[in-house]
């Protein structure tokens, strides 16, 4: 059964988090020299990211990537990638090595394979933090997905797939359940009433097809960390 931690504030939450996260890249830089942080994208990680990036660990050993990534150039307000340089590759964080999960071309499908190889390059995951969206997606796992049954097999092969959803927007490309699932720590980021009465209806519900985030619900490994609502 995972973990809840309640948070008085959304600072606390950010603070409390980045604390959390950063003892734990310090264990596994300690154990093995070099540690893989995955972090979300969306409106929620910023204040958090933030504080981790004034953590003082090794960063020049910590490699840095994002859950998921919506198909946009890095100048774009949407790209996840540009609210990590914005908030987390600064400070003492800008010693990190961060691998893009976005290279400029018309279709994710172009660049599948070479961005698929920087990711294997720093698997598997040290400490992996994940936002939910208020429809229960995870990364950019959205309840149907065009390929969700595919990235959600617990033998997909591929550690990143395209995803197209109606929610999405733009075409994304997002780390598989395989990948997300070998995390060593995994954390749940949430605020808001909506999303924590999300958590609870995915408990209820049967089909992680659904509600992709039961892919983290039964992991004993999980902290659920809450701001701005109470779990029932
Ligand atoms: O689109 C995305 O959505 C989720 C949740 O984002 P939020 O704006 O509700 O915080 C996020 O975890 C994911 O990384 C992002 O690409």
């Amino acid at each position: 059964m995972h973990t809840i931690v309640e948070y008085p504030s959304s600072q606390h939450q950010a603070e409390g988090l980045a604390d959390e996260v950063a003892a734990q890249l310090a264990q596994s830089l300690a154990d093995k020299g070099r540690a893989t942080l995955a972090v979300p994208g969306g409106t929620t990680p910023g204040a958090f990211l933030t504080a981790l990036s004034k953590a003082e660990i090794d960063w020049a050993h910590v490699s840095v990537l994002l859950t998921d990534e919506r198909f946009v150039a890095e100048q774009d307000a949407r790209s996840n990638m540009r609210l990590l340089r914005e908030t987390l590759a600064r400070n003492a964080a800008s010693a990190a090595t961060f691998v893009s999960l976005y290279a400029p071309a018309e279709f994710p499908e172009s660049v599948l394979g070479d961005i698929a190889q920087a990711v294997e390059a720093v698997l598997p995951i040290d400490v992996g933090v994940l936002g939910m969206g208020a429809d229960m997606h995870i990364a950019s796992l959205f309840p149907q997905g065009d390929r969700l049954s595919e990235a959600l097999a617990s033998d997909c092969a591929s550690v990143l797939l395209p995803m197209r959803a109606k929610g999405a927007i733009e075409p994304r490309l997002t780390l598989t359940a395989p990948v997300l699932g070998a995390a060593k720590h995994l954390h749940l980021l949430i605020r808001g009433a909506e999303k924590v009465e999300a958590i609870s209806r995915a408990t209820a519900e049967h089909s992680i097809e659904n509600a992709p985030v039961k892919l983290l619900l039964e992991r004993p490994n999980l902290t659920i960390h809450i701001a701005d609502g109470e779990l029932t």
